[in-house]
């Protein structure tokens, strides 16, 4: 049919759709989900029990509801800052840069910890032990224009805010080093400003984070056939920054519900010890007798991979129960990982965890 046969009126409507479609901006997506799928689809070290996953989200609905969790328990943890202004930006920024690799070699008392405030602490508390004992001591630890100052903020001062109470010294060191020297240098030393570049979208702000900042960019060749995207300490960067101011101010997002569990070592350890996922018996052995897995090897990214999508069957199984449930992924993964350091602090040792060293979780 030609045009002058076209109704009119219709081709006006397509013209102004097509139109408007074209010229609309791309939803953001950081494709973390997708890529979990594809590995979950692919995987053959790494199962999940349909079961023991839907009686997990039973648990930890009931659990989240009992415990009333939600964004306002991330301000009750120990020295997590409180105020909501641009000094809670920097120090998140500064913690979801260096947020990664705390497990130990060590036996428990003589792993890397942080002396501060009359207690030792270890793995992520650590880290925020560490920054808060610097403020303490007005080393501005917070500030990117710090970083980069190579004349006051020398290694030797770095050592320092790293000092360990016991002869292990932090893991990656030079790592964490290199993460604040490069981080200083973008966005007018101001992370306030990357927030403000993507315009209230979590998305669009992980992807930032992962373009603009290469120690967050959290990818890996899977089988090599497919670049997987992760982005664990992007994701958990925004996750502390919405979590931190309630949803609101720095913290509002129109989509954060777009943001998936973080897929650092924590999560697998208690979805594998509730039974959620399952692993081949030469990956099982490897991890019970704690060898090393390399980054980037296959186990690792099935590990990671499933562990995101079986954490996303978790929520999807929540909000198929209870539609009006104000629960997404990310008090899902705070949940998991604070009940994984609960058992953890009660005793619960044998529950083995996977071991790879890198800077992306
Ligand atoms: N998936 C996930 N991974 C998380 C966290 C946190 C802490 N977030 C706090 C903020 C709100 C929450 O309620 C938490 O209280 C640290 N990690 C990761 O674990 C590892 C350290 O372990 P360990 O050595 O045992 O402390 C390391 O890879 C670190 O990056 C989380 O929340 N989710």
């Amino acid at each position: 049919m030609s045009d002058d046969e076209a109704d009119p009126e219709l081709l006006d409507f397509l013209r102004q759709h097509f139109q408007k479609s074209s010229l609309a901006p791309p939803i953001p997506e950081t494709h973390v989900l997708e890529d979990a799928e594809y590995i979950y689809d692919n995987a053959i070290d790494v199962a999940l029990d349909s079961q023991a996953t839907s009686a997990a989200a039973a648990m930890i609905y009931d659990q989240m509801q009992k415990k009333g969790y939600s964004t306002k328990t991330w301000a009750s943890h120990d020295f997590h800052p409180q105020a909501k202004d641009e000094t809670t930006v920097d120090f998140i920024f500064t913690l979801d840069l260096l947020n990664f690799s705390f497990w130990s070699e060590r036996e428990a008392e003589e792993r890397f910890a942080i002396e501060y405030k009359g207690k030792t602490w270890t793995g992520y508390k650590s880290l925020v032990a560490a920054l808060q004992r610097a403020l303490d001591e007005d080393i501005p630890i917070t500030s990117s224009d710090f970083w980069q100052n190579e004349n006051e903020c020398t290694e030797e001062v770095l050592r320092h805010v790293f000092r360990s109470a016991t002869d292990e010294e932090i893991p990656l060191f030079d790592e964490r080093v290199k993460c604040l020297r490069e981080a200083g240098q973008k966005y007018q030393c101001s992370f306030t400003k990357c927030i403000e570049a993507a315009n209230r979208s979590a998305p669009a702000l992980v992807n930032l984070l992962a373009a603009d900042f290469p120690c967050f960019n959290d990818v890996a060749l899977y089988d090599n056939r497919k670049t997987v995207r992760f982005l664990k300490r992007a994701q958990i960067c925004v996750a502390d920054i919405w979590a931190a101011f309630d949803g609101e101010g720095y913290g509002q997002f129109d989509d954060i519900d777009k943001i998936t569990i973080f897929a650092d070592y924590r999560v697998p350890q208690i979805l594998n010890a509730l039974g959620c996922l399952w692993y081949s018996p030469r990956l099982q052995s490897t991890i019970v007798q704690k060898r090393v897995i390399e980054s980037g090897d296959s186990w690792e990214l099935q590990l990671r991979g499933c562990t995101i999508w079986c954490a996303e069957l978790i929520r999807r199984e929540i909000m198929r129960k209870h539609p009006s449930a104000k629960i997404n992924a990310i008090l899902i993964d705070f949940f998991l990982y604070d009940t994984m350091k609960d058992r953890e602090a009660s005793g619960d040792e044998e529950i083995p965890h996977h071991r790879t060293r890198s800077i992306w979780y």
